[in-house]
This record gives C-alpha cells, structure tokens and sequence, in this order.
C-alpha cells in the first residue's frame, strides 16, 4: 500500500548543547494517522528534539521541512498547524480551570468546539472550575493543559511528557484523545518514558542514545 505524504520531515540534523552532540544527522519522516514516540535515558535529547522541530530551538545543521517546504518558508501555516505542549504544566496560575480554557480558545482565534464546561467535565475537573489553577494538584492542573486537545484544530501534535502526573484515568482518557486525533487524519509526537499501550495502532518508536 501507498505510503502517504510526509506532514513533516527532519532530514540530517544534528544538535549540539554545550560541549555535547546529542544527535547527528538525525531523519525523521511524520505521516498523518501515526503517533511518534521519542525515547530514551534522562539528557538523551528528546526535548530538545521536540523543540528543533516546533521551532523553538536551533539545530546545528539540518532541516525540517513541512509539507514538503522548508519549515522557515511556511512559517505561517506551521504555526497554525501546530500545537506545542512542553513538559510543564503550561496554564496559567491566576486563572480557574474554565479561564485558562477561554484563554487558550482565544488565542486559536475560534470558540471551543464544545462547551468549556463540558470539556471540564470529560476531564474530571466538575466542582472546581472557580478554583484558581494554582491551588489545583499537578495532575490536575496537567489536565487544564491538556484540555488543549481538545480546543486545538491543530493537525500536528508536539507533547513533551503528556502523560506525566495524570492518574490511570486521565491516561485512559488521553489515549481515546489521541485515537481520534490519528483516525481524523493528524499526527503526534510525543516523549514518555512509560510504555505507550497502543496495540495495533500506528505507533513509531525512535530510540534516543545518551552519547558523549
Ligand atoms: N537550556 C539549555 N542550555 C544548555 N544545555 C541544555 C539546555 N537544556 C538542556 N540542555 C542539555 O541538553 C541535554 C539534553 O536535554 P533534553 O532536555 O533534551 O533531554 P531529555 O532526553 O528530554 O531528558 P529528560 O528525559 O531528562 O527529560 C542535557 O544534557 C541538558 O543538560
């Protein structure tokens, strides 16, 4: 069977940081209806992997193309194509459960697809949506982020750690995200340092080394 497009490609990159290369000539091809997983030890690179290929960080040599252009040159549609969700709990402190969702549809410039309220309930969060987000526990603040899945149309998922402090739960409800993103034409790539259950689903895993 015909393999489709790459969404996106990395092609011979390398980084460095400080005195150490921590990948080198790198490839990576991302279809659409597959899930990436980066692994590997503590310091192999897998952040800063994931921050080459949002952008948020420069690689010592090589590309990442998009549709097929070179990223730099369609930086405007990449954005809005993508969603970058780093190892922090990324919501903001001040405002509750329901402010950080309205906050987040709005910067996407497009109401949330369904009613934030529901959204909070899907994510176990009923009763404390008045609660200020710092007061929340970690996990429930990473759900606050994560209700970004939800909110995004972005077809390109960049997750670092997504599944980090959420109980059995909120992992089960995360898969089921993740399903419907695949089924629906996006793609994903993720770091975690658990085992992924992904049976028969279209997940690619790439080993980071930890090299000197
Ligand atoms: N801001 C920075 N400046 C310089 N070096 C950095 C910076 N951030 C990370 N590094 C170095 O880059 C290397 C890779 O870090 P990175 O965070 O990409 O690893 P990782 O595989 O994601 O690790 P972990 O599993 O612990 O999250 C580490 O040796 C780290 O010290």
């Amino acid at each position: 069977m015909a393999q489709s497009a790459a969404l996106l490609e990395a092609r011979q990159v390398t980084s460095v940081r400080g005195e150490r290369t921590l990948f080198e000539d790198l490839n990576l091809a991302v279809h659409p209806g597959h899930l990436y997983q980066i692994e590997g030890p503590n310091g192999a690179g897998k952040s800063s992997l994931l921050r080459i290929i949002a952008g948020l960080l420069q690689p010592l040599s090589g590309d990442i193309l998009y549709k097929g252009e070179l990223r730099q040159h369609v930086r405007r549609e990449f954005l809005q194509d993508l969603l970058f969700i780093g190892h922090k709990a990324a919501v903001k402190p001040e405002l509750t459960a329901l402010e950080n969702l309205e906050f987040f549809a709005a910067t996407q410039g497009q109401p949330c697809a369904e009613p934030p309220f529901e959204l909070l309930a899907q994510l176990g969060l009923v009763g404390l949506e008045d609660v200020p987000a710092a007061n929340l526990s970690a996990g429930q603040q990473r759900r606050i982020a994560l209700a970004r899945l939800w909110v995004s149309g972005a077809a390109l998922w960049i997750l670092d750690e997504p599944f980090t402090s959420l109980d059995v739960a909120g992992i089960a409800l995360l898969h089921r995200r993740f399903d419907a993103h695949l089924q629906a034409g996006g793609a994903i790539i993720l770091t975690s340092h658990q085992p992924l259950d992904w049976a028969g689903r279209s997940l690619v895993r790439l080993q980071l080394e930890y090299s000197w």
